[in-house]
């Protein structure tokens, strides 16, 4: 597979040469009898640096399909409705995975939100699958999705072409473009659904000019279509419900496409870490890979924040995250290894947690003792790679987190057992 590099480009690509229009959008007659449309994911009059839209040349509009009827498959994807929402701490299990046969769609499982697909928020979703797609495509009207995979690759066939992810990469698919994914196995994983401004690069402030995610890392693919006149399934995923609706063809019949709303991938090993090289243990916002601003400056509608793998050299420092109460919501997954904060057990890859506004949270009780009593020496945390949706609005849980089966009882239990600070007689 073919990409282009850099985040948010103007790309330019033609999957046939001739395809693609040449000093403007909408010629009377595009080449081949192509038809233009034009994919808007912000306003037209968002400013300049925000502006983002694409336009593809495709073998049929998109416009030719009948109505959308509700759609009764992906049974655990919900919007949750703010009766469950808990300010318990909350860890699950790894979602089991599917005895019976089941694709990405079907395979989704809401765990939380907040917000709501008109204005802001997000949807937290884990997914577990063992069926590819072919006929069948996914549309989500209320956000873009940041797929991050904890087991198996995912081939994901998007309108505008296809890409490559493992565990340790993530991929974005804009709101309102089509997509499947292919899988050859058993494949696991979480998503964040953007109903929010779409992700973007944090600003760097005083580190400058390099560091954290790089935009050159960032990969998009080239134009890349099928010519398929048989049955396929949309199935849509509008106001936090789903549709679906079968046209006579394969929707990824885009030949050539240029701008810059298009899918990406990303290799989390690309980042960049900082950290301290004095004392202390800086705030996790330096692991920022990226952030949907809301319109409150540097409060985040949400942050993708990675804990990879870096070196610990803080001089007289308590080296893991320290115990917190925080405005922001934060919800954990673990892609594998062990996270410095829960050396007691508990948080495994494939799970995942939950720490809702102002909850206390923090090391657990023996990953608190060993951070008392260590050497502090330079040492390197390695093979691991944990990763936070952070979000300012409290997230609303699910009936499935609530009551699925992969919630565990005993969350709290991790922080029993802190000694009492003795103070001078
Ligand atoms: O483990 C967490 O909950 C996330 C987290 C990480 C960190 O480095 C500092 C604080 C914090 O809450
Ligand atoms: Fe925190």
């Amino acid at each position: 597979m073919h990409y282009q590099t850099g985040f948010l480009n103007h790309f330019a690509t033609e999957a046939v040469e001739g395809a693609l229009p040449e000093g403007r959008n909408s010629p009377q007659r595009p080449a081949f009898g192509l038809y233009a449309e034009q994919f808007s994911t912000t306003a037209f009059t968002a400013p300049r640096v925000e502006n983002r839209r694409s336009w593809l040349y495709r073998m049929r509009p998109t416009t030719a399909h009948g109505a959308f009827r509700p759609y009764n498959g992906a049974r655990h994807l919900a919007a949750p409705d703010g009766s469950h929402t808990t300010p318990n701490r909350l860890r699950w299990d790894p979602l089991p995975m599917p005895e019976s046969t089941v694709d990405f769609v079907d395979g989704i499982v809401t765990f939380g939100g907040n917000g709501d697909p008109s204005t802001s928020g997000i949807g937290i979703h884990l997914y577990a699958a063992n069926a590819t797609m072919d006929t069948r495509a996914f549309q989500n009207s209320d956000g873009e999705m940041l797929i991050v995979p904890q087991e198996g690759d995912l081939r994901i066939v998007t309108e505008l072409g296809r890409m490559e992810i493992s565990p340790g990469h993530i991929a974005l698919i804009p709101a309102g473009m089509r997509f499947r994914v292919e899988i050859d196995g058993p494949v696991r994983g979480y998503v964040c659904e953007n109903f929010g401004a779409p992700f973007r690069l944090p600003d760097l402030g005083p580190i400058g000019a390099n560091g954290l995610a790089n935009p050159r890392d960032f990969q998009t693919p080239v134009a890349w279509f099928e010519d398929r006149d048989e049955d396929f399934e949309i199935v849509q995923k509008f106001n936090g419900k789903l549709w679906t609706t079968t046209i006579d063809h394969s929707p990824f019949d885009v030949v050539a496409w240029h701008g810059n709303s298009a899918p990406y991938r990303y290799d989390l090993a690309r980042f960049n870490t900082m950290n301290t090289v004095s004392f202390d243990h800086p705030d996790p916002s330096i692991f920022t890979v990226l952030t949907s601003p809301s319109d409150t400056p540097g409060t985040a509608n949400c942050d993708f924040v990675i804990f990879p793998p870096r070196w610990m050299v803080g001089e007289d420092t308590f080296r893991p995250p320290w115990f917190h109460r925080n405005v922001m919501s934060e919800f954990m997954g673990l892609i594998h290894g062990v996270y410095d904060a829960k050396e007691g057990g508990g948080f495994v890859p494939g799970g995942a947690s939950l720490h809702n506004q102002f909850n206390g949270h923090g090391p657990d009780a023996d990953s608190t003792r060993k951070a008392m009593e260590v050497d502090l020496k330079p040492t390197k945390i390695e093979d691991t790679l944990a990763f936070m949706f952070e979000s300012r609005a409290i997230i609303q849980t699910t009936d499935f987190a609530m009551n699925g089966g992969t919630l565990q009882p005993d969350y709290d239990a991790c922080w029993e057992g802190f000694e009492k600070a003795k103070l001078p007689k």
